[in-house]
C-alpha cells in the first residue's frame, strides 16, 4: 500500500518538506498548490524534483468553489479547473482534489452538483485526468461523505470518484460503517488526520489543530478499517495542517508521520485481517513486562551524593561490573546502575548533563521483536561494541539522546555474568519496583514522545493533565503498559521559569527529572526512611487542612501523613500516597507511590503544592523568592 503525505504537513519550504518527506519513507505526495506557487521553479521544474527525490505526486490540491455556481460563475469555475489541468499536466500529477463548495453564491441540490462534477469529469478524462470529490466537514450544502458519494454515485463519471478525509468524518462524528458500501474502485484517495477532542469551530479546529493518526483522539484505526474492508487499494495520505508543526523540524514531522501512519496500517492489518490491501508486516507491540534498570551516568563528587541518597532510600551495592567503572545497586526488584565510565555512552551522558539517568532496560517478551517493530518505524538503533563479557542488548535511542535497552528471558543472565549477581535485592526500605519514570522535554516534544511510545511499544495514552506550577504551566502526559509494569510521564514545559523547565535548562535537556519508585507499605517505609537519614520534600500544613476537609481520613492517620509530609488522592477505584526526596544535584529527584485498588493515576492534583515545595527548597536561578 502506498503511502503518502501532503506538503502542507510539513514546515520548510517545498525543497525542504520534499527531502523531509523523502528521508523519512513515504512513496508520494499531495502537492498543495501553495507549495507549488510560492516555488520559483517553473511546474515542469517542480514535478521533476519531485521525482528526483524519488517521490509520486499522487494529488493535486486543492481546487475550490467548484460545483452548484450558476451562470457566469460556472463558466469561470470550469475554466479555472482547465488552466489547472494544464498545470497539472505539467507537474505530472493524474488526479486532483475538488473539496465541497463554501462559495456564497453556491446553489445546493444533489442533482445540480453531480452534473457539475460530471462535466468535470469529462473534461479531466479529455486529458486522461481524473478527479476526486472530498466533503468539507463545513462545506456549505455539502458535508458529510454520505452526500459526497451519493453526488459521485449519480454523476456515474469512471473519471469521477470520492475522496475520503478522517477528519472531516470523524470531526462530526459520522459513524465511519457507512463507507464500508461504498465501492473501492470508486475512492479515489484516502486521506487521513487526527484531532485532539476539543469543542470548536470545525474549520478553526482542522485548519490549525489536526495532528498524526494516533496523536489525538479520534477513532482512526475504524476510519481505516472500514476503508479497507470497502476494497479500496490506492494511497493513503497524511493531510495535517497544525500549527505546532509548520514551525517545528521538517525532518522530525516527517518521521513521525511515518511512523503514525505505519502503525495505523498494522493495526488495521490485525483489525481486518481479511482486507485485499498489501499492508506492511511488521512484528506486534511487545507486552512489557517491567523496568529492568535504570542506569545513571555520573562521576567523582556528584557519585558519592548519589550513592548516599540511594543509601537513605535503603539501596544497597550488590554488585560491580567485571570490567568497567560500574556498580549495580538493589532493592527489591529494582536494580540502578551506576556508571562513571569516562569513555564511553554514559561518559559522555556526563559531560554533556551531569549526573543524570542515561538508559533505561526495559523487560519485554522479546527483544529481538521490540528491536524490529522500532526499526520499521524508524527509531535510532544504538550500538556500542561491548566489553569483553558483555552481552549484546539490542538498544535504541530515547528522548533527548538516551538509551531504551529492550532484555527478555535470554539476557536474563547479564547480571550474574557482569555484576557476580543472581538474586533480587534485599528488603530495605519496602521499595519493590519502579513505578514510573518522568520525563521533561519541551512542551512541542511531547507529541513526538508520546507518539514514540504508543507506537513502538505496547502503551496507551492517559488524557492529558494540567500541572500548575506558580510560575507556568506544566503539561502532563501518561502512557502505561495495561496493566502498568512500565509507565512513563512526560512532562512538556513551555518556560524556564517552571520547576521542569529549569530542569531542562540546567541539564542541557537530561531525558529524566524524577524516577518514581513503588512500595507496599508507605508508612513502613517513611520509617525506614526516616532511621537511615532521608529528608523528605516538607509539605505545608495547609494540605493537611484541605486533605481533611476533601477526604475522610481518621485524625491519627492525618497525623501520620503529615509527620512524614506524606501526599494523599483517591478515586472511586482506590488510593494513592506520595512521598518525594528533596531535588538532588541538577533537579533530579526520587518519588515514593503506593498505590491500593485500582489507583493508577499520577496524583494529579498534588502537583501543585509538590511543585512549590521544591520551589521554596530550590528557587530556579534568577528568580529571588520570599
Ligand atoms: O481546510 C481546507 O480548506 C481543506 C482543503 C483541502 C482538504 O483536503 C481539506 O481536508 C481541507
Ligand atoms: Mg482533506
Amino acid at each position: 500500500m502506498k503511502t503518502c503525505i501532503a506538503t502542507v504537513s510539513i514546515s520548510g519550504t517545498l525543497s525542504e518538506k520534499l527531502e523531509a518527506i523523502s528521508a523519512a519513507g513515504f512513496d508520494g505526495i499531495e502537492i498543495f498548490e501553495q507549495d507549488f506557487i510560492t516555488d520559483s521553479g517553473s511546474a515542469r521544474d517542480v514535478g521533476k524534483r519531485i521525482r528526483d527525490q524519488g517521490l509520486s505526486i499522487d494529488l493535486f490540491q486543492p481546487f475550490r468553489d467548484f460545483e452548484g455556481l450558476p451562470g457566469a460563475l460556472r463558466a469561470k469555475a470550469i475554466d479555472r479547473a482547465e488552466r489547472k489541468f494544464d498545470l497539472m499536466q505539467e507537474l505530472g500529477a493524474e488526479l486532483m482534489l475538488v473539496c465541497s463548495s463554501v462559495h456564497p453564491k453556491a446553489l445546493g441540490g444533489i442533482e445540480r452538483a453531480a452534473e457539475d462534477l460530471r462535466a468535470l469529469g469529462e473534461r479531466a478524462a479529455a486529458r486522461g485526468l481524473r478527479i476526486g470529490y472530498e466533503a468539507l466537514a463545513w462545506g456549505r450544502f455539502v458535508n458529510d461523505h454520505r452526500d459526497a458519494w451519493e453526488i459521485v454515485r449519480r454523476a456515474d463519471h469512471p473519471n469521477l470518484g470520492i475522496i475520503l478525509d478522517s477528519f472531516h468524518t470523524l470531526g462530526r462524528n459520522l459513524d465511519p460503517t457507512s463507507i464500508r458500501q461504498i465501492p473501492g474502485d470508486r475512492i479515489f484517495f484516502v486521506q487521513m488526520a487526527d484531532a485532539p477532542r476539543i469543542d470548536m469551530d470545525l474549520l478553526y479546529w482542522s485548519r490549525h489543530f489536526r495532528n498524526m493518526p494516533g496523536e489525538g483522539d479520534l477513532p482512526v484505526t475504524d476510519f481505516l478499517r472500514a476503508v479497507l474492508a470497502a476494497g479500496y487499494t490506492g494511497p493513503v495520505s497524511l493531510e495535517i495542517f497544525n500549527d505546532q508543526f509548520r514551525g517545528g523540524s521538517p525532518r522530525t514531522i516527517a518521521r513521525d508521520g511515518y511512523r503514525s501512519l505505519v502503525t495505523l496500517l498494522d493495526d488495521v492489518r490485525r483489525a481486518e485481517p481479511e482486507v485485499r490491501a498489501d499492508l506492511p508486516v511488521i512484528p506486534p507491540r511487545q507486552r512489557l513486562e517491567g523496568t529492568a534498570f535504570v542506569e545513571f551516568a555520573t562521576r567523582g563528587a556528584e557519585g558519592d551524593t548519589l550513592r548516599s541518597q540511594l543509601t537513605a532510600l535503603g539501596f544497597v551495592e550488590t554488585g560491580r561490573h567485571l570490567a568497567k567503572a560500574i556498580t549495580l545497586w538493589q532493592q527489591g526488584d529494582i536494580r540502578i546502575v551506576l556508571n562513571e565510565e569516562e569513555g564511553d555512552f554514559a561518559g559522555s551522558a556526563f559531560n554533556m548533563h551531569g549526573t543524570s539517568v542515561c538508559d533505561i532496560g526495559i523487560s519485554v517478551a522479546s527483544s529481538a521483536e521490540t528491536l524490529a517493530r522500532a526499526t520499521a518505524l524508524g527509531a535510532t538503533g544504538f550500538a556500542q561494541s561491548p566489553a569483553v563479557g558483555q552481552l549484546d542488548i539490542p538498544a535504541i535511542r530515547g528522548l533527548g539522546g538516551g538509551l531504551l535497552h529492550f532484555l527478555d528471558e535470554r539476557h536474563a543472565s547479564v547480571w550474574r555474568d557482569e555484576f557476580g549477581v543472581d538474586r533480587s535485592g534485599p528488603r530495605g526500605a519496602g521499595l519493590v519496583s519502579v513505578d514510573h519514570i518522568a520525563q521533561t522535554m519541551t512542551y512541542d516534544e511531547m507529541l513526538s514522545w508520546s507518539l514514540f511510545y504508543s507506537s513502538l511499544l505496547g502503551m496507551s495514552k492517559a488524557p492529558m493533565v494540567d500541572v500548575i506550577d506558580p510560575d507556568g504551566l506544566v503539561r502532563s502526559q501518561a502512557l502505561a503498559a495495561p496493566d502498568g509494569a512500565f509507565r512513563v510521564t512526560l512532562n512538556g514545559a513551555e518556560t524556564h521559569r517552571t520547576v521542569a523547565g529549569s530542569f531542562l535548562a540546567s541539564s542541557f535537556g537530561a531525558p529524566v527529572q524524577h524516577i518514581a519508585f513503588a512500595t507496599e507499605d508507605m508508612f513502613a517505609t517513611a520509617r525506614a526512611f526516616a532511621a537511615a537519614g532521608f529528608e523528605a520534600l516538607p509539605i505545608p500544613g495547609n494540605y493537611y487542612h484541605d486533605l481533611a476537609a476533601r477526604f475522610d481520613i481518621a485524625p491519627a492517620e492525618l497525623a501520620r501523613m503529615q509527620r512524614h509530609n506524606i501526599l494523599y488522592d483517591e478515586d472511586e477505584t482506590g488510593t494513592f500516597r506520595q512521598l518525594y526526596s528533596r531535588p538532588a544535584a541538577g533537579g533530579l529527584f526520587f518519588e515514593i507511590v503506593e498505590r491500593t485498588g485500582g489507583y493508577s493515576g499520577y496524583g494529579a492534583p498534588n502537583s501543585p503544592f509538590r511543585i512549590a515545595a521544591q520551589k521554596r527548597l530550590a528557587p530556579p536561578k534568577g528568580l529571588p523568592r520570599d
